[in-house]
């Protein structure tokens, strides 16, 4: 399956642009993208940038499809399955868990319904570490185009199948981290790196 990285977003709780961050020696965006790698149900990794980062992320090497969009995530994953169904994460990610991919991977498969997407007991949603199928991007345009941009109520009026997070392995957890202040990144060198 392909895996799509957004990567369009300008950061504004970190205050710049978090994904060309150096962190334990290479950019933000790096981390996230090394550890998709590793999942086997990846053939191949492709970045959802805004018009305005596109050349900069060409610099990696993997393709980039522009988001024209540009109304958040809902805009990245509607771009991003113009190449069928895709695995969306977002690249600030760094410690992806390749084994927890290919289990959403897997139950996407098997499910045969328009996503997958994990949930928290509490009811929340991780829309940016989901399966998305191209019937799904249907469904996202009647709601982009009457305006409504929020991800996870399209998640929640349609036919998705759910990962219950807290019945899965602990150590999988810290793939849903993600960068969003310069505090988070701070607690990430720390821990981690
Ligand atoms: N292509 C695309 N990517 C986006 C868009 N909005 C956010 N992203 C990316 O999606 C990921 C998760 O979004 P956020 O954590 O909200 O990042 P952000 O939008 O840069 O940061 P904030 O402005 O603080 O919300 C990040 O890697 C962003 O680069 C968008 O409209 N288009
Ligand atoms: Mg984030």
């Amino acid at each position: 399956m392909i895996a799509a990285v957004l990567a369009g977003g300008t950061g504004r709780r970190f205050g710049g642009d978090k994904l060309l961050v150096e962190v334990g020696g290479k950019p933000l965006l790096l981390h996230t993208l090394e550890r998709l790698g590793l999942a086997r149900r990846v053939d191949e990794i492709v970045l959802v940038a805004s018009p305005h980062n596109a050349d900069r992320l060409r610099t990696f090497g993997f393709r980039v499809l522009v988001d024209e969009l540009m109304i958040g995530p809902i805009g990245g994953v509607y771009t991003a399955l113009e190449l069928g169904d895709v695995f969306v994460v977002a690249g600030d990610m760094p410690l992806l868990v390749p084994e927890f991919i290919d289990y959403i991977i897997d139950r996407f498969n098997e499910s045969g319904r328009e996503a997958c997407v994990p949930r928290w007991g509490n009811g929340y949603l991780e829309p940016l570490h989901a399966a998305y199928s191209t019937p799904f991007r249907e469904s996202l345009w009647g709601r982009i185009k009457a305006g409504n941009y929020a991800l996870n109520l399209a998640i929640r009026e349609s036919d998705v199948c759910y990962i219950e997070t807290e019945k899965l392995p602990g150590s999988w957890r810290e793939s849903l981290f993600n960068v969003n202040t310069r505090e988070d990144l701070e607690r990430l060198s720390r821990i981690v790196f």
